[in-house]
């Protein structure tokens, strides 16, 4: 082996390790995220000891200094500061990153963090190779790994089967979604058939709704509706959320920041 690849090999070693080690991050989160470390630090109100965050949080004293392991994890991620002020104890404070972590924060992304974590998201990773060499022999096509992974099930199939995952899911506490542009009403129909206490609308230009709406009316959902419009310049239905797929970046950004910004803003 000559010099160069020596080292090129040593500088590859920790890039292997790095992407081989990469979901701690994601697994970090998740933990601060579900035993709500944000919210317990933001409510003590000052930077707080690890041993009283401890205490907070309810941790045993035998596993103190794990917890401390954590913290340094997530102050290196950015979540967390954390210093010693006049005393002996590390201290630590919320960092900006950490305000959508908050339960308070109404755009947390607490429910973004636990269903990208979720087992049902991560296996189909896990698949992917076994994915990529399974054949079509049993003439059960999986024409995705998460199918792979799931028995043959789409997303929202999952998603109705498990109740609890599909609460995860950004729709959570949704009573009405609109889903802009949504064309023939592909997503807004996998949407209203895994949440069906959630009304959805399908707004697009006026011909595409009326031929989507004619091609759907054989399979109708009670909780799925169209309708016809011009985002630009009609007035965009009220709803809890809207759904701009595969969109924004087909259009003239300019325009359409002003007008969607400005039709928002009416319904917070
Ligand atoms: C690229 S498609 C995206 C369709 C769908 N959201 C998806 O993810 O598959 C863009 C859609 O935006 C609709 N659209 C374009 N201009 C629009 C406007 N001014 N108002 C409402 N819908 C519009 C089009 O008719 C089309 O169905």
């Amino acid at each position: 082996m000559d010099a160069t690849s020596a080292v090129e090999l040593l500088e590859a070693q920790p890039r292997v390790w790095d992407h081989s080690l990469s979901y701690i991050k994601a697994m970090t989160l998740q933990c601060a995220v579900e035993m709500e470390i944000a919210d317990v630090i933001q409510s003590h109100g000052e930077p707080i000891a690890l041993s009283e965050l401890a205490a907070a949080l309810e941790i045993s004293a035998a596993k103190a200094p794990f917890l401390s392991r954590l913290m340094r994890m997530l102050v290196h991620m950015g979540y967390f500061t954390q210093g010693r002020g006049g005393g002996t104890e590390e201290l630590y404070w919320v960092a900006p990153l950490s305000q959508l972590l908050l339960k308070n924060n109404p755009f947390n992304a607490r429910s973004l963090v636990i269903c990208l974590n979720h087992p049902n998201v991560v296996d189909p990773w896990r698949h992917m190779s076994a994915w990529f060499r399974s054949s079509n022999d049993d003439n059960i096509i999986h024409d995705t790994a998460f199918a792979f992974a799931h028995g043959g099930k789409k997303l929202y199939e999952v998603c109705s089967a498990d109740a609890g995952f599909g609460q995860l899911e950004a729709f959570e506490g949704l009573s009405s979604l609109v889903d802009v542009g949504g064309s023939t009403g592909t997503t807004a129909k996998v949407i209203a058939e895994a949440f069906p206490s959630i009304h959805c609308t399908v707004f697009d230009l006026p011909n595409v709704v009326a031929a989507a709406a004619a091609a759907a009316s054989a399979e109708s959902l009670p909780n799925l509706d169209y309708v016809g419009g011009d985002m630009f310049t009609d007035d965009i239905p009220p709803a809890d959320a809207l759904l701009f797929k595969v969109l924004i970046n087909n259009l003239c950004c300019h325009f359409l920041t002003e007008r969607v910004v400005y039709n928002v803003s009416l319904f917070s």
